[in-house]
Formats: C-alpha cells, structure tokens, sequence
C-alpha cells in the first residue's frame, strides 16, 4: 500500500513539481531551448521549477507561431522563430547555457555553434553521429571552459549508483554476463518520426540503443573488447532500397576477464496475436559468479523501479535468497536529492554546480561519451548498415 501511494506521489510530483523560490543572492543560471522538442518539458522545464538558481529564459523554434505557443505554455520569456532562430538565441546575451534536444544529425553542428558563442551546454543523448564529432565537442568545450554534458539523466540517480555499489562489494562475484534490454512495441514513433531518419541520425542503436551501450559499459566498468555479433530488423524503405534504419538490435559483446555482454533494443515490437501491444520492457540483468542482480526500469527509475539481489548459484539454483531494493533518493548524509526528484532533476543539479564552479556529486566525463558513441559506431560497422553520416558544419563560422 505504502509503495502505491509513493508512486502516485512520485508520478504526480514528476509532472506538477513543487516549485521553489528562485535564488536572489546567487545569479540564475538562463537556459535556452533548440527547437520546441518533445523531450524539453520533461528533461528541462520541469526539473528547473525546482532548482533555486536556474530558469529556462529563451526558446528558439524554425517556426513562430510554434516558438511562441511553446513560451507561452511553459512561461518562457523569450520565443524565438524563423530560419535564424537557433543563431538568434544563441547570440542573446541573457543566455548562459543551451539545451540541445535537436536530432541526433544536428547534435554536432549547433553544439559546435553554441559553444562557439561562448554557452554551456546540456546536450541530448546520443551526444552526435560519429566518435570522432563526439571527441571535437568535447575538446573545443574545454579550451573555451565551457561546461558540456551528454544528458545520460540515469547516471545521476541513486538507484542505479546502489546497483553499482551492490555490484562493486563483491557480494555476488565476478560479473560473468550482463543484459540490458529495452523494448517498445510498435506505434510508439510514427514512421515519419526523426528516430527512423537516417539523414537525421536515426536507427534504434543511436536511440535506445545508446542507453543500453552505456549501461552495459557502466556496469562492467570498462569498454568492451569486440563486438562479436549484432542483428538487426531494419526499417522498410519507401522504394525498395536498402534500408539503413534499424528499429530493432541485438547485440553481443566481449569484456575484459572473460564476461560477456548483450544488449537488446527494439522500437517496433510486433503486437501479439496482431492486436495486443507488448508492454515495455527496460531490463539490466547482471550474472555473476555468486548470484543475480535484476533491476526493473534502470532508465526511468524515479518513477518505479526495482533491484532484486539473489544471492546463490545463479545457473539454475532455484533457493537463490533475495532480496528487494528501491533506492529513490541518496542515502549518503548531506547528499543532494527528494523521493520525487527524477532522473532529469538529479542531471540538472549537476550541470548547475558544474557551470557554478562546483563539483558536483556525479558527473559523466568526456571519455564515457567518446566510447559510448566508438560502440554504438562499433554495432553498426558489425551489422554493415555503416554509421549515421558525418555533418557537414564545420567551425570556424565565416
Ligand atoms: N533524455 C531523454 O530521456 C530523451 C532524449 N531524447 C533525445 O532528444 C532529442 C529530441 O527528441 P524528441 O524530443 O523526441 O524529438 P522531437 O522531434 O520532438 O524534437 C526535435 C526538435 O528538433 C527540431 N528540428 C530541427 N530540425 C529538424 C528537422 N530537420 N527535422 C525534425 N526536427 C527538427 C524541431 O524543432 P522546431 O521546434 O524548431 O521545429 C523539434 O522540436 C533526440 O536526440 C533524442 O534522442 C528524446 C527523448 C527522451
Ligand atoms: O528514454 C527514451 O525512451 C524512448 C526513446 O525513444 C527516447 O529517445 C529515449 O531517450
């Protein structure tokens, strides 16, 4: 009963966030938003309702009327629209930092520019197309001391630094095999969506596929070895061609120490029977010597979730003892966090302290979003469909 009520509280206070009173002796922290995203709202206008020192001030979308609607929805200051939008609100002033939901095509050339004008950025998963754009962000956000963050919002919520810990103690051994899994059935995007694009950087390893690349490196605490097989379902073209586009992926790779790894995605899972739609599934299964650990929803686990540790012979032992945690806010004292706050509100606390100068309780380093993109690139070489296209932008801008 207790935990029913704390996931309606949880879900409810995720959607209308307490808001606090904005900070009047340290300066606010002015977020302006490329493109009138889906995403934005969740990753970003909520979480900073909450947040004493930061603001969304700006919003800059290719067309008016949608940038305006979008400020006027979410009481932004700012909206604005047309062809020079994004250069105008990167060109403003008041902004300090930007959030760039655009898609994944565009990751490189306006985080590029946006740096260029001198702003910190906070910037969508999957971080560009290729390792190579991923290196260049990275590089020129440190000789202009800027702050740049791939938003991988799961790092930066206790729950899955508890299963690190858990797994880290040696309590269960060694890790011998490692499965993350996320699954959506089919309708969730529409044909025509950006994900499926691949002029736009789409394909489900860039997807979904990057967070379990990233969870399989972060649990194993290393970068993979090879990548000894992938297979994917790809995107039907509208001419017959060879499609590029893959909506489903399997995954397997080799670890240092003997482990293994695999990871499995899919954005069109066929519904059953026809008609009935699967439900959702974000899985981490970890095998290691000594037991099992299972977390239910490692990427949304503000909302729900659930780590079940079993400790015994995992290959088919079946009185394993378990044991059921949830882990919704920091347990160490003094440590930032609420039950309600989500995985994008934890993010958002850490970019903050780090624009401010301050070190941040957690923090991803440019080296984990240079791998993760060499291994999503590394699947795709695997599979033959070839990574997403290089963009053409190019700094200096003239
Ligand atoms: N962290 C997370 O949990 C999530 C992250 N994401 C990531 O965020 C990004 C955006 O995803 P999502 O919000 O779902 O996507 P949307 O399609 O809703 O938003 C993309 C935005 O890009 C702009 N845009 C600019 N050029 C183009 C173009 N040629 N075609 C289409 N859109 C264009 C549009 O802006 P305009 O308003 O100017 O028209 C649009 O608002 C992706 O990188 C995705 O991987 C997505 C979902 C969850
Ligand atoms: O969290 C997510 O789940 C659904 C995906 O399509 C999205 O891009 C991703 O970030």
């Amino acid at each position: 009963m207790a935990s029913i009520y704390g996931f309606v509280q949880r879900l409810y206070k995720a959607s209308v966030p307490p808001r606090c009173a904005k900070s009047t002796d340290s300066p606010m922290i002015r977020f302006g938003i490329l493109g009138a995203a889906n995403i934005a709202p969740a990753a970003l206008l909520k979480p900073v309702l909450s947040h004493p020192e930061a603001v969304v001030y700006a919003v800059a979308a290719r067309s008016l009327e949608k940038a305006q609607a979008f400020a006027r929805k979410h009481s932004i200051e700012k909206a604005y629209g047309g062809p020079t939008a994004y250069q105008e609100l990167l060109d403003d002033p008041n902004v300090d930092a930007i959030y760039n939901p655009l898609p994944n095509g565009l990751h490189y050339e306006w985080t590029m520019k946006a740096l260029h004008a001198g702003k910190h950025v906070l910037l969508e998963k999957p971080s560009s197309d290729t390792a190579d754009e991923t290196r260049e962000m990275f590089e020129y956000a440190k000789s202009k001391g800027l702050v740049l963050l791939e938003a991988f919002h799961y790092r930066f919520h206790p729950a899955i630094h508890r299963v690190k810990a858990i797994l880290d103690n040696g309590e269960l051994g060694a890790i011998k095999h490692v499965e993350v899994t996320m699954k959506l059935p089919k309708g969730f995007a529409a044909d025509d969506d950006i994900r499926f694009n691949y002029e736009l950087g789409g394909g489900i390893m860039m997807d979904m596929g990057c967070y379990t690349v990233n969870c399989l490196r972060y649990i194993l605490g290393t970068d993979p070895l090879e990548v000894l097989s992938s297979i994917s379902d790809l995107m039907p073209t509208n001419d017959g061609s060879p499609s590029k586009v893959d909506t489903g992926t399997t995954a397997t790779f080799a670890f240092p120490g003997d482990a293994t790894g695999t990871v499995t995605c899919h954005m069109r899972v066929p519904y059953m029977l026809g008609f009935i739609p699967h439900f959702p599934t974000i899985l981490l299964t970890v095998h290691c010597e000594n037991g099992e650990l299972k977390m239910f929803n490692f990427v949304m686990p503000s909302m729900y979730h659930t780590i079940e540790v079993s400790a015994g012979d995992w290959k088919g032992n079946k009185s394993m003892k378990k044991r059921i945690e949830k882990v919704y806010k920091p347990t160490e004292p003094g440590a930032k966090g609420e039950e309600w706050w989500t995985t994008y509100r934890y993010q958002l606390e850490a970019f903050v302290d780090k624009v401010k100068g301050l070190t941040p309780e957690y923090w991803l380093p440019a080296e984990d979003a240079i791998s993760n993109m060499t291994w999503v690139e590394k699947v795709y070489e695997k599979t033959g469909l070839g990574s997403r296209p290089q963009s053409n932008f190019k700094l200096p801008i003239p």
